[in-house]
């Protein structure tokens, strides 16, 4: 059977992730390889209703109330969706998973307050799920602001916030990479097109399958 491996795609709004998510899907299955994509905060029908609060919610959470119930969608999304696919063998990637938390709940709302941090990590340690593999796409935030702009989605509650606050989140989504560099894959993606940021991903996936 083939080997499972979880494998996230993180970093700030608009470096290319659901670009990525879907040339993965199409390059990986014509390898053969069995894979699911999904996304967070959602990917179970439960955590979905969730994602409706956390990004459009009307009323703001406090800061422990927003860590805990994007934990909470992470948790039916795990138990539901993610565990019983890799233990059926297949790939996984998500498009965001605790790094985002770390980054925009740890960084950018709580600057790095380390009882936060704490909270974040036990709660992470409880779900009982690592990734395997971290690709950390890396854009300037000007890019980033951009190409947003251009695709014209409508602007959720972490798009709208002011840009200290966005300059916090990478700040923390550097510092995750620096003390996980064994997980975390940092990637440039600007001025690189999404084949060729796709190709350096899928390379990287299949040594980690091919590697005992
Ligand atoms: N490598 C790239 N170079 C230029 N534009 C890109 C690249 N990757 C994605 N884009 C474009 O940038 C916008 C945001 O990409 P998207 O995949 O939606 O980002 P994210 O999921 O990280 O918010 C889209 O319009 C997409 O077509
Ligand atoms: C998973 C997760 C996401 N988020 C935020 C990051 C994004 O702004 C938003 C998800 O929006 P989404 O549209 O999925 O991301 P993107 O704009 O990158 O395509 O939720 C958190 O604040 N904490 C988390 O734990």
């Amino acid at each position: 059977m083939q080997k499972s491996l979880f494998v996230t795609l993180e970093g700030g709004e608009g470096v290319g992730k659901s670009t990525q998510l879907k040339l993965l899907q199409s390059a990986l299955q014509s390898l053969g390889v069995t894979v699911l994509t999904t996304r967070e905060p959602g990917g179970s029908p439960g955590a979905e209703d969730l994602r409706q609060v956390l990004l459009f919610g009307k009323h703001p959470l406090s800061q422990r109330s927003e860590i805990l119930t994007h934990f909470a969608a992470r948790y039916d999304h795990i138990d539901q969706v993610i565990n019983p696919a890799l233990e059926a063998g297949t790939v996984v990637i998500c498009d965001r998973f605790t790094d985002s938390t770390m980054a925009y709940q740890g960084y950018g709302r709580a600057n790095g307050h380390a009882e936060t941090l704490d909270l974040i990590n036990a709660l992470q340690a409880h779900l009982g799920r690592d990734p395997d593999l971290t690709f950390l796409l890396e854009a300037p935030r000007d890019v980033a602001r951009l190409r947003l702009a251009a695709r014209g989605a409508p602007t959720d509650r972490y798009e709208q916030s002011d840009e200290a606050f966005h300059a916090r989140v990478l700040h923390g989504f550097q510092t995750i990479a620096e003390q996980n560099p064994h997980r975390v894959k940092r990637i440039k993606a600007h001025g690189v097109s999404p084949e060729e940021i796709n190709s350096l991903i899928v390379k990287e996936i299949r040594q980690r399958l091919q590697s005992g």
